[in-house]
């Protein structure tokens, strides 16, 4: 049966943090591969700059792009309004039947858990791989699994408040990743 990571974020835009758990897993849990899943419509947060889908997607393309065993999963992006976990997980385990899935959460996500979308259903479906993140706990009411990584203060949102002031974002994300950011004037450089 093949292991699959699942990473599911907002990714605006992707950064160190991202790659580096995604990879921690990858290895801690002995996956063929992790598939990056931008969501359409974050269920739990509100984007506070307008940026489309195809820069978020054309970002993550360049930030796995020397990773053979990363990939894009769109299912998410093709399905309107907020992207529920358990539907998205329903239509993946239908459509890859012999895969076992891991979906990777950092800490603020661990805690969120409880109030996700029919969580317990959710929990019957997938593994949950959680991971530490600054100021956040990994302690969670369920069963699930952990992997001990490396400890990044790095967001989005923080890369984002720093593009905004003039401030570099050089080695928090991957360079095509900035490059991109400067070309196309995302984040009001
Ligand atoms: N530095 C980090 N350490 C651990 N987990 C992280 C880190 N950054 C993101 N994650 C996890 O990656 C997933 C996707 O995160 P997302 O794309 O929302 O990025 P973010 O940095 O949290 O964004 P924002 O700052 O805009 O809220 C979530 O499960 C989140 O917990
Ligand atoms: O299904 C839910 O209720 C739910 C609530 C919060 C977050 N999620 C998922 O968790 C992943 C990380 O979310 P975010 O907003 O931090 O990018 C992403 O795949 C979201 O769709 C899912």
């Amino acid at each position: 049966m093949k292991k699959v990571g699942i990473l599911g974020g907002t990714f605006n835009p992707p950064h160190t943090g991202h790659l580096v758990i995604a990879n921690e897993v990858l290895h801690a849990y002995g996956l063929d591969e992790v598939w990056f899943m931008p969501n359409q419509v974050p269920p739990h947060k509100t984007v506070d700059e307008p940026i489309s889908h195809s820069d978020r997607v054309a970002m993550l393309e360049l930030a796995i792009a020397d990773n053979q065993h990363f990939r894009i999963e769109r299912a998410e992006l093709d399905r309107s309004g907020p992207s529920y976990t358990y539907e998205t997980m329903r239509i993946l385990k239908d459509m890859y039947k012999e895969t076992d899935f891991h979906f990777i959460i950092g800490g603020d996500m661990v805690e969120y858990l409880p109030k996700w979308h029919k969580i317990d259903e959710l929990l019957k479906m997938v593994k949950f791989v959680g991971v530490s993140r600054p100021a956040y706990t990994t302690d969670s009411p369920y069963d699930i699994l952990y992997a001990e990584t490396p400890q990044m203060d790095i967001s989005s949102s923080m890369i984002r408040e720093r593009v905004r002031d003039g401030r570099s974002i050089r080695y928090l994300l991957p360079d095509p990743v900035r490059v991109y950011i400067e070309e196309h004037g995302l984040y009001g450089t």
